[in-house]
């Protein structure tokens, strides 16, 4: 059991081994109080690439050939480990992030289930019989596809989640007999130390995961390049997603960016419902979520009804010391990231928006805040926030507000609040995003729902089973009948 912070100055972890150096160490900050929380030491560019020899041999020595039911007990003992330890990681989770304790509670539930998940699929991975007979000529031969892991996955992280996004690469790459390197977030990296640990523990071979620590401009050359690397799984901003991917070269990519959830609220929907599934969905994690409600577009006649129960709903927030149980809202990830939201709500005002709740900085801390009047070009509208901040916009038509929540280069999730179902689906079908709830904001998640974007929002596709697939590749093999 880890009590005092102090301890934390982890290194890289290589073949099994940690490695650390003086020459560049990074100092993780507490977000809330700027307390030091640990520090890590940056791995250079060769340790990179030690980590890719290292999960190089380890996939050729053992993991590819590791029995399901082995990488499934590890994932299952893992997930128990994590379960035991559960309110260390939380803390840990608020210290190094800044979020509220109680939804640091659910990251820590979110990430056991992954675990278990992938636990699950590790003995669910299989190909299909193919009818050959159907192509003339097929008569008399059998058919079989087989799914194999694929090799060395590279997975690079954010700062947001820094427990349940590191699982969602990390999980689906052991079921499937995968080895790994991964290279978290710098701001906030000390909890994939703690989980590499949960893993050794659980029976995991040394080098079958790595860890390099650093900011990811330093390693991206080795991490992305080397030849060795069978597939990177990026999720992180779009600007560095997409650079990634042209790095990449002909390695096959898993992209999870950012976006601007659009949610549509219809004269008929359940008000209360609605707002308050808005206020929560745009103040997780301080609203610093690819998901979180940012653009919200109620139809005429229920937006001054809606707007006032949006408004009372985040004023009711409590917004403080993330370790406060009673907080709903911490500090966000640095000073600068809060100063830059404040500078587009400023440039929102300066141009006709209007603050009807929140608007103020203190420090990390943006107050939620509620914006209305504002336009299509605005950054608040058109760019992802990344911030608690929501702007409201009226609509008249159904079809009026599907352009609008499609006028976008972004896409993973919209919501929609109505209680007409048929036109919940039609509206459902007409949105360009990777997925649509009904009734939900946009921020729900569920860790083995098919989980991607769309259009500048990504490539691929996360959750368990689908992470799984797209980190196996299928063999065909034939046979003719003698
Ligand atoms: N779609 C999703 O599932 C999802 C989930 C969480 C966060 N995000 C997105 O992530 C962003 C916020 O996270 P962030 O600030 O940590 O993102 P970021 O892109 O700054 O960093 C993400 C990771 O990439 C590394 N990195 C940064 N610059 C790099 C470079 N030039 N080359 C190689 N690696 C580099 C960082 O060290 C970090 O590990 C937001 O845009 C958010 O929407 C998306
Ligand atoms: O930041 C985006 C995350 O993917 C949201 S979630 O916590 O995984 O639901």
């Amino acid at each position: 059991m880890i009590s005092q912070t102090e301890q934390f100055y982890f290194g890289s972890f290589i073949d099994g081994k940690e490695v650390k150096s003086e020459d560049r160490v990074l100092e993780v900050l507490n977000p809330y109080n700027n307390q030091l929380v640990g520090r890590i030491s940056c791995a250079t560019k060769e340790n990179a690439e030690q980590a890719i020899t290292a999960a190089h041999r380890v996939f050729h020595e053992s993991m590819k050939r590791m029995a399901a039911h082995r990488r499934s007990d590890i994932l299952r003992r893992t997930a128990d480990l994590l379960e035991k330890r559960n309110e260390e990681f939380a803390n840990l989770l608020v210290q190094e992030t800044g979020k509220p304790i109680r939804e640091a509670r659910v990251e820590v539930d979110r990430s056991i289930q992954i675990l278990r998940f992938a636990s699950e699929g590790a003995k669910q991975i299989h190909g299909e019989e193919i009818q050959l007979d159907s192509a003339h000529g097929g008569e008399n031969h059998i058919a079989i596809t087989r799914r194999y892991p694929i090799g060395v996955v590279v997975a690079i992280t954010p700062f947001n989640l820094p427990l349940s996004l590191v699982l969602h690469k990390l999980a689906p790459a052991i079921a499937a007999g995968n080895t790994i390197v991964l290279k978290p977030a710098e701001k906030t990296p000390l909890c994939s130390v703690l989980l590499y640990k949960l893993f050794e523990e659980a029976g995991l071979p040394k080098g079958a995961l790595n860890i390099v620590m650093g900011p990811g401009q330093d390693l991206v050359e080795p991490l992305i390049k080397d030849s060795r690397i069978k597939r990177v799984t990026f999720t992180g901003s779009g600007p560095v997603g997409w650079k990634l991917k042209e790095l990449a070269g002909r390695k096959n990519v898993t992209l999870e960016l950012g976006s601007n959830a659009p949610n549509i609220v219809f004269n008929d929907a359940d008000l209360d419902t609605a707002a308050a599934s808005l206020v929560q969905g745009g103040v997780v994690t301080s609203g610093q979520a690819c998901i979180s409600v940012q653009r919200i577009y109620v139809q005429k006649h229920v937006y001054p009804a809606l707007l006032e129960k949006l408004v009372q709903g985040v004023k009711e927030l409590r917004v403080g010391n993330p370790m406060d149980e009673a907080t709903d809202v911490g500090p966000m990830i640095t000073e600068a990231a809060a100063v830059r939201a404040e500078e587009w709500i400023n440039e929102a005002v300066q141009n006709g928006a209007m603050i009807v709740a929140g608007g103020q900085r203190h420090g990390n801390l943006l107050e939620p805040t509620v914006l209305t009047n504002v336009t299509r070009e605005m950054k608040v509208v058109c760019k992802e926030i990344f911030a608690p901040v929501f702007s409201v916009i009226p609509f008249d038509t159904e079809e009026e507000v599907i352009k609008q929540a499609n006028d976008s280069d972004l896409g993973i999730h919209a919501g929609i609040f109505t209680k007409d179902i048929n036109r919940a689906f039609r509206v459902a079908e007409a949105l360009e995003m990777g997925g649509v709830w009904i009734n939900e904001a946009s921020i729900r998640r569920y860790d083995h729902i098919p989980y991607g974007g769309v259009k500048q929002s990504g490539i691929g596709k996360e959750g368990v089973s689908y992470a799984i697939e797209e980190m196996t590749e299928t063999k065909f093999i034939g046979v003719k009948l003698l």
